[in-house]
């Protein structure tokens, strides 16, 4: 028998993919990676220093290229940055992966994002806008791309790992 895929955790940002990842990868004895870290060391930069000076293009260049060796390589959970399932690289090869969508309303995902300056697409002159506008035209990629839907306002961190683990064994069964 083959290595199981890499279960991959996706949501925008603030739904808690950094957070939630490797308590599930802890749940299911599983090793962790996370796509923004990966291009961080590759990049030897923090993300808003890789928007600033080589653009969102590049970063998306780059992150496409990181998800696609996670995706080949690693046999655990992967959870990606917050627009990486918009490349139409990426979509396809998520293709037969358990892909987790972690969901998260306006007033929850604003409250975890805060107002930190470390995610550049939120650090224009209306974050709240913005951030509302993300939410709304990201939804049905993430529906689109996902295999399984968790909410995560008004649940703690440990209840969402039950979730996910509940829906992956029943996903098992199908
Ligand atoms: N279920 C939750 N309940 C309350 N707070 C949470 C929950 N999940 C995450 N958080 C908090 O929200 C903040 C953002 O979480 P996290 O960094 O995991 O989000 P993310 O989806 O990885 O965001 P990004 O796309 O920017 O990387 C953190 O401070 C984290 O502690
Ligand atoms: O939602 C997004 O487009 C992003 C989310 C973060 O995870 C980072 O990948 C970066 O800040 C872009
Ligand atoms: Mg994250």
């Amino acid at each position: 028998m083959g290595q199981p895929p890499c279960i991959v955790i996706a949501g925008p940002p603030g739904s808690g993919k950094s957070t939630v990842g490797p308590l599930l990868a802890e749940h299911l004895g599983v090793p962790f990676r996370d796509s923004d870290d990966d291009i961080v060391a590759r990049a030897g930069r923090v993300i808003a220093d890789i928007f600033a000076e080589d653009g969102e293009p590049a970063f998306r260049a780059l992150e496409e290229e990181v998800i696609a060796e996670a995706l080949a390589e690693h046999h655990g959970v992967l959870s990606v940055g917050g627009g990486a399932v918009l490349t139409e690289g990426t979509q396809k090869r998520l293709d037969g992966h358990p892909v987790v969508f972690l969901n998260v309303g306006f007033a929850a995902g604003v409250h975890r994002v805060g107002l930190s300056t470390a995610r550049p697409l939120l650090a224009g002159v209306n974050p709240r806008a913005t951030y509302r506008a993300l939410l709304e035209a990201r939804l049905p990629v993430y529906r689109s791309i996902a295999t399984i839907e968790v909410t995560t306002d008004h649940r703690a961190p440990a209840e969402i790992v039950e979730a996910i683990a509940r829906e992956l064994a029943l996903e098992e069964t199908q």
